[in-house]
C-alpha cells in the first residue's frame, strides 16, 4: 500500500520542484537621458503597455518582471540631469545595465556618449555586461545601430560585453531579441 502513496506524491510535487530548479534570476539597471524611452521599455515588458503619457521618473522605479523562468529586478533609473549622479550607484553590482538612447534626437548624442563614458569609468561597474538600445526607432530620420555605435564610439569598450539594438516600445520591434538578451543574464 505504502508505495503507491509515496509515487503519487512524488507525481504531484514534480513540477513544483522542476520549476524551482530551472527558475532564474537577473538584476538590471536601465540608464540613459530624459525621454529616451527607459520607462516605457519597463511598462511594455511587464504588462505590453505603451502610452505616450508618461510621467517622467523622480529618482527610481523599481519594478520585477517576470518572463519565462526569469525573474528580472528592475531598476529604471531617472534620466533627467539633477539624476544623474545616482546611475553609478544602481548599476553597481547588477547582471546588465541597460542604456537607453533616442536615436532620433541626434543632438543630444554628445551628451549621451559623455553621460555614458562617466559611467562606466566607474570602477564599481567594472565588467558588467552593457546592452545599448536605440528605442523610438518607428520615428523617421533615426540613426541606424551602426550609426549609433560610431556615435557612442561603442566599438572602443573592451572592458565588457557591449550590444546594440534599434528598437522601438511603440511599435515593440525587436522587443523579443532585447528580452531574450535579458533573460540570457539570468542566473
Ligand atoms: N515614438 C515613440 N515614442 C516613444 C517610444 N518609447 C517611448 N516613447 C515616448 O517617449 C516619451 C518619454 O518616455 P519615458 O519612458 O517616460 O522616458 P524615460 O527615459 O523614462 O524618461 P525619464 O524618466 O525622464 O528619464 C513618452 O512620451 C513616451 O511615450 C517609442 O518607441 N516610440
Ligand atoms: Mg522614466
Amino acid at each position: 500500500m505504502r508505495i503507491p502513496i509515496r509515487s503519487q506524491y512524488r507525481t504531484q510535487h514534480w513540477p513544483f520542484s522542476c520549476s524551482l530548479f530551472f527558475s532564474k534570476f537577473a538584476e538590471i539597471a536601465i540608464v540613459g537621458l530624459q525621454a529616451s524611452g527607459k520607462t516605457s521599455l519597463v511598462n511594455v515588458l511587464g504588462n505590453g503597455q505603451w502610452s505616450e503619457d508618461v510621467v517622467p521618473t523622480v529618482s527610481y522605479n523599481l519594478r520585477k518582471v517576470r518572463k519565462g523562468n526569469v525573474t528580472l529586478k528592475i531598476w529604471d533609473v531617472a534620466g533627467q540631469p539633477k539624476f544623474r549622479s545616482m546611475w553609478e550607484r544602481y548599476c553597481s553590482g547588477v547582471d546588465a545595465i541597460v542604456y537607453v538612447v533616442d536615436p532620433h534626437d541626434q543632438e543630444k548624442f554628445d551628451s549621451a556618449r559623455f553621460e555614458l563614458q562617466q559611467l562606466l569609468s566607474q570602477s564599481s561597474v567594472s565588467g558588467v555586461p552593457l546592452l545599448v538600445l536605440g528605442n523610438k526607432n518607428d520615428l523617421e530620420g533615426h540613426a541606424t545601430t551602426k550609426e549609433l555605435i560610431q556615435s557612442l564610439q561603442l566599438d572602443k569598450i573592451r572592458d565588457r560585453p557591449v550590444s546594440c539594438y534599434s528598437c522601438s516600445m511603440k511599435s515593440q520591434h525587436n522587443l523579443d531579441i532585447v528580452l531574450q538578451w535579458l533573460s540570457g543574464r539570468g542566473h
